[in-house]
């Protein structure tokens, strides 16, 4: 890295400007990704605020590979206690600092199948939609930058990539790369699940089809390190005098005029010594604060559910009471623990190392029919039969309602699809950490109206919805079969965790409620895009419901979430914005 002086365009809060064209709050990800798409053809000025600092250091770029996790860089957030969990606790991973969390993440590069990005056009009211595949095709091809594998790869691990679906533009520096590792293992079991049946192997991740894939990692091919929002949208372009960052900075407040069009923000220094500083927007402010942090912005500045606002004393702007609620996340089990009491032979299997990061890079994408033959079609029926509201908190708006009403019909066909991903696992060796890929259960993200200035209050209300149990009881069931399928069955396997003793499916939810994690680091929907009296808080076009010139760009605007890790689809949301606002202009 050059040491930060050396970036012109970073300034501190006293050098901001009164006015620029665009404010993007939140220098993640999402926001740096559209900074950079707004100031490429140097007609309009652009100030990112973002509450972390530019980071250095070399944790940040070596770090990661399925470990990330640089707790120094990241928010210190505790979930409220999960009643579907055992009171227990989950700590909030989100990125804070310059790249937001894909300066933290652990570098997996997945996309969604083609299914799941139409259900988000399905979610459109009837509106003329591109939030759909082929809509968001264009913006995958330009989000990231495909470094394609090695021969030896493409030889030694059945590797197989399709260029029509990943662009390789040279404006685009956020690199996907084949991580050159494999095993005799993972070529085994891979094997093992390429012969099971209803298992697909697609041509590529990336293709929209799930089945059994090889996926990339968010890795710089000449550097061999992370390659992430900072090193694509800012290092490259922060010469450009229409593009400004300031660190260390938190946005509290959007400010409106009397006819709701944002005219700016205000924003206060982290370090609690300092003024607030107020700058005005001409043509848009867009907010990137994140999952987490983008309701609880809306929410301070008057736009969010009444009666939260009034028990938090802040005025009402406007009444939306989606904002914070549909919040859900991809749910895993830590540990699935399996031995096999007859060794079987490994392959062995060298491919020859390129670059220092490392990566689980196979894994197994599966719909509710192939896991679950025999019960999908209960589940389905069940979930299908559930009044809307009855698994939703309490006081939940008949708008919010209304939304999962048309949830629950789009997701119910999904449980049907073997094109819709429930069931993932990593494949490294025998067994695996069973994810969930497409809970159902909803949880709210809110300021807490004690302390709005605080960290908001996350509650993932996981398990809320039993069918998220009952799926999960399903991949126990379907991990014991796989394990015993075939040529795997000469090979004896012993389960050790949950064990022998845990058979019944009653037994096996109540162990699952003591082991599973809510979150893959993975949150979203808390802004999502759907129309208003659907719960809804932004327009097609991305625009805040009731108000003018106040546009969300992040992951918090996925209605539901994607089979898939997030980081590929958020840069791919921000290249759709960037066009969005840019025909606006
Ligand atoms: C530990 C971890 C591991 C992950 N692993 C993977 C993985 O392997 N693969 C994958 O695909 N995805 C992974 N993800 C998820 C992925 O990184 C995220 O989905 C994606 O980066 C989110 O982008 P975003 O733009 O929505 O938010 P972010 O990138 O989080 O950006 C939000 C930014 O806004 C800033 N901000 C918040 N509030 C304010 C405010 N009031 N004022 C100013 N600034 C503010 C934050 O500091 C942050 O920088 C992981 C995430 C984490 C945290």
């Amino acid at each position: 890295y050059p040491a930060s002086s050396q970036y012109a365009s970073h300034i501190e809060a006293r050098a901001v400007k009164d006015e620029y064209d665009y404010i993007i709050v939140g220098g993640g990800t999402a926001g740096l990704t559209v900074g950079d798409r707004l100031t490429a053809d140097g007609k309009y000025t652009v100030l990112v605020i973002e509450n972390g600092v530019l980071d250095n250091s070399t944790a940040i770029l070596t770090g990661g590979a399925g470990g990330g996790m640089n707790a120094a860089r990241m928010y210190t957030i505790n979930s409220s206690p999960q009643s579907g969990l055992n009171n227990r606790v989950i700590s909030v991973g989100i990125g804070r600092v310059v790249g937001g969390s894909s300066a933290v993440n652990g570098m997996v590069v997945q996309r969604g199948t083609a299914e799941e990005y139409n259900l988000w056009g399905d979610l459109s009211g009837g509106q003329p939609t591109s939030w759909n595949w082929k809509g968001l095709l264009p913006s995958f091809r330009r989000a990231m930058h495909l470094t394609v594998p090695s021969e030896n790869l493409q030889r030694l691990m059945n590797v197989t990539y399709d260029l029509s679906v990943w662009g390789q533009d040279p404006d685009t520096k956020v690199y996907a790369t084949y991580s050159e590792s494999g095993s005799g293992q993972q070529k085994f079991f891979y094997d093992a699940y390429k012969s099971y049946p209803g298992v697909h192997v697609p041509k590529d991740n990336g293709n929209g089809e799930n089945g059994l894939s090889f996926f990339l990692v968010s890795m710089d091919p000449t550097a061999s390190s992370r390659s992430y929002a900072r090193t694509g949208h800012w290092d490259p372009v922060a010469n450009r005098p229409n593009y400004e960052l300031v660190t260390g900075q938190r946005v509290n407040k959007i400010n409106f005029d009397s006819s709701i069009t944002a005219t700016g923000v205000t924003f206060v220094p982290v370090s609690g010594s300092g003024a607030a500083t107020t700058v005005r927007a001409r043509k848009e402010v867009i907010l990137a604060a994140g999952t987490v942090h983008t309701p609880q912005v809306l929410e301070l500045s008057g736009i969010g559910g009444a009666d939260l606002l009034k028990k938090a004393n802040i005025p009402v702007l406007v009444d939306l009471p989606g904002v914070g609620s549909n919040f859900h996340d991809h749910t895993y089990l830590p540990f699935y623990g399996i031995r096999f009491t007859k060794n079987p032979t490994y392959p062995t299997i060298q491919v020859p190392r390129a670059g220092n990061i490392q990566s689980a890079n196979l894994g197994v994408f599966l719909g509710l029919p192939v896991v679950a033959p025999d019960a999908f079609e209960r589940i389905a029926s069940n979930f299908e039969a559930q009044d809307p509201a009855a698994y939703l908190p309490a006081d939940t708006h008949p708008t919010i309602i209304e939304g999962y009403r048309q949830q629950q019909k789009l997701l119910g066909k999904a449980m049907r699809s073997k094109g819709t991903t429930f069931f993932n696992t990593m494949i490294n060796g025998i067994g695996g950490a069973p994810q969930n890929l497409r809970p159902v259960s909803r949880g709210t993200i809110h300021i807490n109206p004690s302390n709005p200035q605080g960290e908001p209050i996350v509650d993932y209300r996981a398990l809320s919805n039993p069918i998220d149990l009952d799926v999960f009881v399903e991949f126990i069931k379907f991990f014991r079969r796989f394990h015993s399928y075939g040529t795997l069955a000469q090979y004896q396997a012993q389960e050790t965790a949950p064990g022998a003793n845990v058979q019944t499916d009653a037994q096996i939810a109540t162990w699952l409620r003591g082991q599973l994690n809510p979150s893959v680091y993975h949150p979203v929907g808390t802004a999502a895009k759907m129309p208003r009296e659907w719960g809804g808080v932004v327009s097609e076009d991305l625009l805040v419901w009731g108000t003018k010139k106040l546009s969300v760009i992040d992951g918090s605007i996925m209605p539901v979430i994607v089979g898939a890790t997030t980081q590929q689809t958020v840069y791919a949301i921000a290249e759709k914005a960037a066009e969005i606002i840019k025909a606006r202009q």
